[in-house]
Formats: C-alpha cells, structure tokens, sequence
C-alpha cells in the first residue's frame, strides 16, 4: 500500500523514474521520490535496497541510467555535487568528509565558499566584497555552530573532538550556505541513543526553514522525526506513507522479516 507521490510541480525536489544499474546489477530500478515543502521524508530499506544509490543520485554523484531529477518542479539536466548550493540543496556524507588540518571553523566557512564567491553575503548584508565577504562568512559560520551548540569547538582541529561533535560540524558546513532542502546520509550512524534523540529534535527544529530528505538505518529515529516514509527493496519502492502506517506494511514486514521494523 502506497500513496501516489505528489506531483513534481508540488515538490520541491523530486526524484522521477529513476534507474541506476552498475554492471548488470540494477540498483534502482523506476524509482521515484518527492520532497513536499517543509517535511522530513525518510528513505528506508534492508540492506543493499539502494538507499545510498538514490541519496547519491539526489546529490548529483551518481548520473541515473534514466529518469529525471527536479528542483522547484524544474528538471535539472545536468546534476553534479558542485552544482547543490546554487540549487539551494545542502548535504551531509557517511563519511564526515572534514579536513583533519584545518580548524572546526574553517570546516564550516568551506561549506559558505561558493556563496562567498557569487557574491551572496554581500549582498545579503550590503557589504563591499572581499575582505566583508570573508568576516560575514565568518560570522555566518559562527552563527549555525552556536545553533548547533558546537561553537566552543571552532578553533579546535576535528580529529582531536568526539565523533558526536564532529557530526554536527559536519551538519554546520551543510547549514551555512542556510539551504532549503538537506540531504543526511546515516546522520545517526555511531551515536548513542541519547545523541540520537538530540538528532532528532535537532532534525525537527530544521524544518522551520528547510526541508529534509533522510537516509537511514535507525528505526527508532526514522520513525519519530519523519513525516512521511519512502521504503525501498531490491532497488524499486515497496511501500510509501505516514511512518505508522509503513509500518505495519505487509511487504514491508516481508522485506525486513527476521529484523526490527518498529524499533
Ligand atoms: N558502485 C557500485 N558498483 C556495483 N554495485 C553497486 C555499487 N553501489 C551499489 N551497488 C549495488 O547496488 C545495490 C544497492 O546498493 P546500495 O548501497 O544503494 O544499497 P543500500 O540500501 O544503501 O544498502 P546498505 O543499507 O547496505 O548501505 C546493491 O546490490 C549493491 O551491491
């Protein structure tokens, strides 16, 4: 049982008839997703379902076999990684993907370069380029670490933090460009419970201004933060709905059988 997904005019991001196939094997196979306004939308599935395939194509790493990647309703024909901030998109990796040699601070004003460069805070703040650019990128920077409850770490070097410092780090860089979508990729990956409760509400808080698309393994976290589940077997949706009803799947019991859906 399914919900038709809105309309990618309705959507501000949506993924149509996607097909990803490496080799001979088909990893996603007429996939599609939608981000309404303002939702959390989960990815969820058993392993090897082709979540992380889906999440690299939403961000542009992966070029699908077929289908159709929108913003805002419009396609976007030529889809990379570099392309996300001008779109709007920010996005968070498994891998934290933080530069060991360069302060918290520095990680986070890296995430703000390319609105740095076209001028955007600038013109934000009506300030001359150049030198302004840098101090507003700067304070920027520090404004969504101090919202993150991290800014006492900012001029700390990242291996030296706990890996739940060094997530939100990670989630500042994706935050300070202020993107309207966030694509997280596993955020709860190697936190205890507690962090992950923190996550969550931390994830709700988010949806004042943004939109979040979520990748994720955790049940419990899936099943509290998000609005609406997408589930994905064997590289094709299973199952779509509120997380309540998901869950109580037929097929979507059958794909997780021997494993935890409710959590
Ligand atoms: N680069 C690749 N080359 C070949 N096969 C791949 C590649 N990436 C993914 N696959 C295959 O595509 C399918 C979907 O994999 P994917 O990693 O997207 O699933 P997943 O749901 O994220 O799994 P997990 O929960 O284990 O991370 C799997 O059969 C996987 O082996």
């Amino acid at each position: 049982m399914s919900e038709p997904e809105p309309d990618s005019s309705e959507s501000v991001f949506a993924l149509s008839s996607i097909t990803v196939a490496f080799g001979g094997i088909v990893a996603l196979s007429d996939v599609s997703v939608s981000v309404r306004p303002g939702e959390v939308l989960g990815v969820i599935g058993p392993n090897g379902a082709g979540k992380t395939t889906l999440f690299n194509v939403a961000c542009g790493f992966v070029t699908p076999k077929s289908g159709t990647v929108t913003r805002f309703g419009r396609a976007i024909p030529r889809h990379r990684p570099h392309g996300l901030a001008a779109l709007g998109m920010g996005r968070t990796l498994q891998g934290l993907g933080l530069f060991d040699r360069m302060t918290v601070l520095d990680n986070v004003m890296i995430g703000a370069d390319r609105l740095a460069r076209a001028g955007f805070f600038t013109g934000l703040l009506g300030l001359p380029a150049g030198a302004a650019d840098d101090r507003a990128v700067r304070e920027r920077a520090m404004e969504v670490l101090t919202e993150l409850r991290v800014d006492a770490y900012a001029d700390r070097l990242p291996p030296s933090l706990p890996y739940a410092v060094r997530k939100r780090v990670a989630l500042a860089r994706a935050l300070v460009g202020r993107p309207s979508l966030l694509l997280l990729d596993e955020p709860a990956s190697g936190l205890s419970g507690d962090e992950m409760d923190e996550l969550g509400e931390l994830i709700r808080g988010l949806t004042e201004s943004m939109s979040v698309m979520l990748v994720e393994h955790h049940m419990d976290l899936v099943m509290s933060v998000c609005d609406r589940l997408v589930v994905l077997d064997f590289g094709k949706v299973i199952a779509s709905g509120a997380p309540d009803d998901v869950r109580e799947d037929p097929a979507v019991l059958a794909a997780y059988l021997g494993n935890e859906v409710t959590a």
